[in-house]
């Protein structure tokens, strides 16, 4: 096989060390999101012992007995946040084998009196649920959040740079980003492969961490040929979504990937955080030098699938979909006029 089997490994660290070296790093970072759109990130400065605490913690949470993990279902909100399920989440309208929590920035719902006069992706905001049975989730989740958030945003400014921006030319758009951490688990099963299937992420950037020597994650290249992406020790696997695509007009490239269930008796965890801008964020087009403007392939277009440049509706939309049965629960009346305006 001529195709490279192995995705880029970039050290984060190298920014920090001189002119030169943060000049390298930009541009691996622009080549490897152009042409590939995934890499393996080492050098983000996360320690070891948080690493290990977040990854005992979720197994940790798996292990409970199934009423303390339904204590925390998402079915109870209307923010799509905590515990889903085996089989409660869908790709391309097909069942995912995984069971996961789904954290994003703690806050206060908009009251329900106030949602008409207001943009429907308020609904998203809310407070998260966190598990009685463990509260050290909450402490570890939390801490986790934070320090990715500086990678998130050290990423974005080497992006911007190494695209010919000034280097700050995203962060207002990340005052208060709508991240989104995932702690997810994929039973072992002979069923079906489906641990999650093929999808682009809809944000921004993705940071994820997945538990050592288990493969499963496999990224598509622009051939059509998928290659496998298994975990590399003291590395987290990054990725662009579609607004970073969008925002460069198909310059960087949200590269479609899945999740090939493990085995029965094996199981896997990872954890994806999705580093977002906020709600109300347009993320601006980038002004791509002439040379860098002639190699952008525009925007990837996909009927099914319309990018909204207003990540607060790219966001709702992804989460409708995923989650039909906490839509139908709480959101019957935007499901209704979604069926209405696609017919
Ligand atoms: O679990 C993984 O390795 C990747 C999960 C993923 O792609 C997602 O949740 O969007
Ligand atoms: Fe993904």
């Amino acid at each position: 096989m001529t195709q490279l089997e192995t995705l880029p490994v970039l050290d984060l660290s190298l920014l920090d060390q001189g002119e030169a070296a943060a000049a390298a790093f930009r541009d691996q970072l622009r080549a490897a999101t152009h042409e590939i759109g995934f890499f393996y990130l080492v050098g983000t400065g996360i320690s070891p012992e948080l690493e290990q605490r977040m990854h005992t913690v979720a197994r940790q949470f798996f292990e409970l007995p199934e009423q303390d993990k339904l204590a925390i279902e998402n079915i109870n909100s209307p923010h799509f946040r905590g515990y889903t399920r085996l089989g409660g989440e869908r790709t391309q309208g097909k069942v995912d084998w995984r069971e996961q929590i789904d954290i994003c920035p703690e806050g206060p719902a908009v009251p329900k009196d106030d949602l008409p006069d207001l943009p429907d992706y308020v609904r998203l905001k809310g407070p998260n649920q966190w598990p009685p049975a463990l509260p050290e989730l909450r402490e570890v989740a939390t801490e986790w959040q934070a320090t990715l958030a500086k990678v998130g945003r050290k990423l974005l400014r080497a992006w911007a740079a190494a695209l010919g921006e000034d280097e700050s030319f995203f962060d207002k758009n990340f005052g208060d980003p709508f991240t989104l951490l995932k702690i997810v688990r994929y039973p072992g099963t002979d069923a079906t492969d489906q641990g999650v299937g093929a999808h682009k992420d809809a944000g921004v950037l993705t940071l994820l961490w997945v538990e050592p020597d288990v493969a499963g994650l496999q990224v598509q290249l622009s051939d059509g040929h998928w290659v496998d992406a298994p975990p590399v020790s003291g590395a987290f696997v990054v990725n662009i979504g579609e607004l970073l695509e969008y925002a460069t007009q198909g310059y960087l490239k949200a590269t479609t990937h899945r999740v090939i269930a493990p085995k029965a008796a094996k199981s896997r965890i990872s954890i994806p955080y999705f580093f977002n801008p906020a709600l109300d964020a347009i993320l601006p087009l980038l002004k791509l030098p002439p040379d860098l403007a002639a190699e952008a392939r525009g925007v990837t277009r996909d009927p099914k699938n319309t990018i909204h440049s207003l990540y607060g509706n790219n966001a709702l939309k992804s989460r409708l979909r995923a989650h039909p049965d906490v839509a139908a629960i709480h959101h019957a009346d935007l499901v209704a006029k979604r069926a209405a305006a696609a017919s």
